[in-house]
């Protein structure tokens, strides 16, 4: 179905097996976001030579555009996986929704408290400690002192770093940092928690505590995306799910249903050309228009019953 955001731009929802009219159960709309990098062309060795080029007016760029009118809209309480292959621009969107970056083009809107957990250690000073950084860490995601003090022992119990939490965190291993970074994001109870890859960091022991700790998130109506690599955990985890190729959406709905569509094009990458899988892909791409184009005329069409409804009263 179609909305219109607070910009008065269309955007899709995920389709969604109760469909709701109601447009305030949208918490994150991104709204034809594109992302462009300038990719220097040529190899600049160190900070001087980068200076003297940049004063000649003499380095070259290429422009790439890791993202591409992406679309979409999450509601409240939704879980979604954000797959694809590497460089599909995954991380660039997470960021873009967390906004520590700003699109290109296009905007996202948002309603909540989010609480971002991107690169393991991004938020984190290195030469503060463990009880430094998670008052660092929650007052950027807007958390006041006294709320976190409250949260503090849960936070420490759920890292399992007791005894390293006066450590500088330059000293904690990926694993440490991870476990640190999520108990502060899953903790505070955000209204809309992002996770890029972090789960597959850190031992099977903390994994299966992290799902679980997800899981009671789900239970008590947080929303989330998810970008996981292994297909099972996004499975597991979430009910809907956007697969993005080259900074394009291929395909977004039901999280099976992607995943399995997903996969496909993974097997035939293995066995089959390479010609094959992006057919494939451009078929997904265009039965996804003619669904939102359909889409449209239906809520166009409804939009003109409703205009009647209301003159002939
Ligand atoms: N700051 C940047 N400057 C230039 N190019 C960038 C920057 N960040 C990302 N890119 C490029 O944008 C594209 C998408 O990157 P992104 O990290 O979003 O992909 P991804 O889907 O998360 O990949 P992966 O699964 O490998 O983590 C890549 O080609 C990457 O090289």
């Amino acid at each position: 179905m179609v909305e219109i955001n607070s910009n008065n731009q269309k955007t899709e929802n995920l389709p969604d097996e109760k469909e709701s009219e109601n447009i305030d159960d949208i918490v994150i709309s991104v709204n034809n976001v594109s992302m462009e990098f300038n990719l220097s062309k040529e190899k600049i060795d160190n900070f001087k030579e980068y200076i003297i080029k940049f004063i000649k007016r003499d380095i070259e760029h290429d422009n790439f555009w890791a993202l591409k009118n992406v679309s979409f809209n999450i509601k409240k309480g939704d879980r979604i996986g954000i797959v694809g292959l590497n460089g599909a621009g995954k991380s660039t969107l997470l960021k873009i929704i967390s906004g520590v970056m700003k699109p290109t083009k296009g905007d996202v809107a948002i309603t909540g408290k989010i609480a971002p957990l991107l690169e393991l250690g991004a938020g984190f000073d290195s030469n503060y400690s463990g009880y430094e950084n998670v008052y660092l860490n929650a007052a950027m995601m807007g958390f006041p002192k006294e709320f976190i003090r409250s949260k503090l022992d849960e936070i420490v119990e759920f890292s399992e770093l007791k005894d390293f939490m006066n450590v500088p965190i330059k000293n904690y291993s990926s694993g440490m940092k991870a476990r640190l970074g999520f108990s502060i994001a899953t903790l505070v109870d955000p209204d809309i928690l992002i996770l890029d890859e972090v789960l597959s960091v850190g031992d099977i022991k903390f994994r299966k505590k992290s799902e679980k700790r997800i899981m009671e998130l789900f239970e008590k109506g947080t929303t989330v995306i998810f970008v996981s690599h292994s297909l099972n955990q996004v499975r597991r985890l979430c009910n809907k799910a956007v697969w993005l190729e080259k900074g394009e959406i291929v395909m977004k709905g039901d999280c099976e249903e992607v995943c399995n569509e997903f996969e496909k094009t993974l097997d035939e990458d293995k066995d089959l050309s390479k010609n094959l899988r992006l057919k494939r892909i451009e078929n997904l791409k265009k039965r996804q228009k003619i669904l939102k184009s359909m889409e449209e005329k239906e809520q166009r069409a409804l939009e003109e019953i409703e205009n009647e409804q209301r003159e002939n009263k």
